[in-house]
């Protein structure tokens, strides 16, 4: 777009001013509260139960041709496809796809249990080429990349959980997450799954998790982050290096790309046997850091994406041209209103924005949570938990929390500020972690970018030539236009 076609679309905006904008999305937020949606979002007792029913109690503010299109578009939101996973999952473009079952990948039975008992019926894509590499002996290294969400974390926890010999009490694996929050959520995953493997323990290498020095840990497998797993190898002497036998890296294109992470991980890693198996994981891998992983891992075997497959189909990507903060809020607001939106999570460049940000929103009546750098670790591991839960609808942050959270429910995911590295140009890899929030394993999503300046204008047009992939303009005052859009 040129500069001038810039300044025209954002003129155009002053059709309906901000107050206009508001008004209206409290009128939608009345009638939504007219009926309540389910809250179970894989049920489609909405649809089942209701056609015909009149849910019109508000007529004498809203018209009716206005309230049956919101009606529309409300249920086909909510309505999920029941089967959609089962869909895609037999299709061979989907990165869901797979030929085998769990069975045919020779997981022990216990973890076919645990894997059912998540409800997982049949393998991703990524598990099922992943799994039988990770498992073949002699061990191989693997460096994977697959998209967001589609169950790179699942895969290796069932790697991890046939990897370890429970008859032994010490540590043989040893997995490195980036942060607090992802390392907890990893374990939990591999806890879940190894609900039937009574004698394969876990124990947690992150800040607060005290270890009295020479004490060896007796749990077979250790999550943790890199500065606190490094002093349990070095300082504390609570993990034998040379005992470890499966070294696995999630984000790893973080681990080894980031200045502070890398040296830990190397030094880590420099500790490790020879032949200790290596398993590398993103959904992201710029070319320099998959050069740099091809040097420090031996051998590897190697899973690598397309940059077109790198985004997926299920998330709608678009734009809403804004003037300033206080228009990206109403556009916000209005977008809210139109959509429904069982979680968000929106993105702010600062933790000031951030802070401004949830506090109107508060002030709208979402339910919002913050979770930003500076909170301690404890605090953030409580927001997200309450996020999970579903006590918060809304979770306003920085990129702290762009990579690997996994919440179902989050259907939208807002980038009120676009991502940009430190030269100002568009982070491709933050805004595909990002938009990832949403669309979990083949769920619909919907990510939506706040422009509100040239600059940001060229991030979408570079973020659009990097994937390949056309964002398409939204005008969140356009009833129509939103529910052909998003509908
Ligand atoms: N085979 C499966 N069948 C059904 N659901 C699955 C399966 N594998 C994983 N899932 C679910 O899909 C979601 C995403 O999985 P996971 O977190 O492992 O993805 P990921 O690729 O690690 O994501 P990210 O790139 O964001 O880290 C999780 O909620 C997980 O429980």
């Amino acid at each position: 777009m040129s500069e001038d076609s810039w300044a025209l679309s954002v003129d155009n905006q002053e059709a309906s001013t901000p107050a206009m904008q508001m008004d209206f999305s409290k009128k939608v937020d009345r009638m939504r509260g007219l009926r309540k949606p389910p809250t179970d979002l894989n049920s489609n007792i909405w649809l089942e139960k209701d056609e015909s029913e009149d849910w019109r109690g508000d007529t004498d503010k809203v018209n009716l041709a206005e309230q049956s299109l919101l009606n529309k578009i409300i249920r086909r939101s909510l309505v999920r496809n029941r089967n959609q996973v089962e869909v895609l999952q037999r299709d061979p473009t989907s990165p869901l796809y797979s030929v085998k079952t769990f069975e045919e990948l020779r997981l022990k039975p216990e973890l076919l249990n645990g894997v059912y008992s998540m409800g997982f019926n049949r393998p991703s894509r990524i598990q099922e080429n992943a799994l039988p590499m990770m498992l073949a002996q002699p061990p191989q290294n693997l460096i994977a990349q697959s998209q967001s969400g589609t169950g790179k974390t699942a895969a290796f926890s069932l790697a991890v959980l046939s990897h370890v010999n429970p008859a032994n009490k010490w540590t043989q694996c040893l997995c490195i997450a980036p942060t607090y929050e992802l390392a907890l959520q990893i374990g939990q995953v591999i806890e879940q799954m190894g609900k039937f493997c009574p004698d394969v323990k876990l124990s947690y290498a992150i800040r607060g998790n005290r270890m009295q020095r020479g004490v060896k840990v007796q749990e077979q497998i250790v999550i943790g982050t890199p500065g606190t797993v490094l002093d349990w190898c070095t300082k504390l002497k609570a993990i034998d290096p040379k005992k470890i036998t499966m070294f696995v890296l999630d984000e790893a294109d973080v681990m080894i790309g980031t200045q502070g992470h890398r040296d830990q991980s190397i030094r880590i890693h420099r500790q490790l046997s020879q032949d200790c198996q290596m398993l590398l994981f993103s959904a992201t891998f710029e070319d320099s850091v998959w050069s740099f992983a091809e040097q420090v891992v031996p051998d590897p075997n190697i899973i690598r994406l397309k940059r077109e497959e790198e985004t997926l189909d299920t998330i709608k990507q678009f734009y809403v041209l804004c003037k300033d903060k206080e228009d990206k809020f109403v556009a916000l607001c209005n977008l809210y209103g139109s959509l429904t939106v069982a979680q968000a999570m929106i993105f702010c460049r600062t933790r000031k924005m951030a802070a401004w940000l949830s506090a109107h929103l508060s002030v709208e009546g979402h339910q919002v949570a913050l979770l930003s750098g500076e909170m301690t670790v404890e605090q953030r591991a409580t927001v997200i938990e309450r996020f999970r839960e579903g006590k918060e609808k809304v979770l306003v942050t920085t990129n702290v929390c762009s990579r690997g959270i996994d919440v179902e429910q989050v259907s939208l995911v807002v980038n009120f500020d676009m991502p940009v590295d430190m030269d100002g140009n568009a982070d491709n890899e933050t805004y595909l972690h990002r938009i990832g929030r949403t669309g979990r394993f083949g769920r619909r999503g919907f990510a939506v970018n706040m422009v509100d300046s040239k600059h940001s204008m060229d991030i979408i047009h570079q973020i659009e030539m990097h994937f390949n992939r056309r964002i398409t303009i939204l005008d969140t005052n356009n009833l129509e236009e939103m529910d052909e859009k998003l509908g």
